[in-house]
């Protein structure tokens, strides 16, 4: 039977950069994660694409996902509802693959009880004026929508000791590179060779 993958858990309060960690980890070529793309009752940002950034839902097919048990986790954060499909999660596990998902504190904290298992790192943002410095410049928010992920981010940060590790994003490559020395060693002290290792292995 095919080993599971590792369910890599990316969290931290909004804005600190958990999106644009994500995507240069994704860019870079040693690195060989499956990304979980969540669904949200969120209306897209300008050049957001349904299916890629997001699974777009009205409430309503939301609510429906959750009374069919077809999320692993969920949460209703700043007015809207955001899960992770269970399906696509169980399937990439299974098939030995490392699944990788950026969530809000909440459902990280309900995953951790699903997949204890499961490897859950923090990203912190070097201070609170950084944080509130990087929402206002990516000028997605409106003023009152800042101040309440701000306030949300407060309670979110004293949650970091759940965790397995926090990462500081200071820089984007700096945080990448620490994300993917704590997989590899995870993957090492579960036993395991990791992914980007297996192909020395094939050489003979
Ligand atoms: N290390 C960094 N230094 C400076 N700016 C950064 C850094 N990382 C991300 N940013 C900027 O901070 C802003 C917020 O980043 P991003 O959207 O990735 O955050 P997020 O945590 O995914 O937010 P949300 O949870 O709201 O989706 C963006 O404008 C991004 O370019
Ligand atoms: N609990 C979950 N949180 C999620 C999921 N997908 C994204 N998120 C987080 O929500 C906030 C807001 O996101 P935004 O795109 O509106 O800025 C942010 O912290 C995301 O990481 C999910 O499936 N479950």
């Amino acid at each position: 039977m095919k080993e599971r993958g590792l369910l890599i858990v990316l969290s931290g309060p909004s804005g600190v950069g958990k999106g644009t960690v994500r995507k240069e980890l994704f860019s870079q070529e040693d690195t060989s994660f499956e990304y979980s793309i969540s669904m949200t009752t969120r209306k897209p940002r300008e050049g957001e694409v349904d299916g890629i950034d997001y699974f777009f839902k009205s409430r309503e097919e939301f609510e429906e996902l959750i009374s069919q048990n077809k999320l692993l986790e969920w949460a209703e954060y700043v007015g809207n509802y955001y899960g992770t499909p269970i399906d696509y999660v169980e399937k990439t596990l299974s098939e030995g693959k490392d699944v990788f998902l950026e969530i809000e504190v909440q459902g990280a904290l309900q995953v951790r009880n699903a997949f204890p298992e499961g490897l859950f790192i923090f990203l912190s943002p070097p201070s609170l004026s950084e944080l509130k410095n990087r929402i206002v410049t990516r000028g997605t928010e409106t003023e009152e929508l800042i101040n309440n992920r701000m306030k949300m981010a407060k309670e979110e940060i004293v949650m970091m000791d759940a965790y397995d590790y926090v990462v500081e994003n200071d820089h984007v490559k700096l945080a990448c590179e620490r994300i993917k020395a704590i997989v590899i060693a995870e993957h090492c002290r579960r036993e395991r060779v990791a992914p980007r290792y297996k192909k020395i292995l094939e050489v003979e």
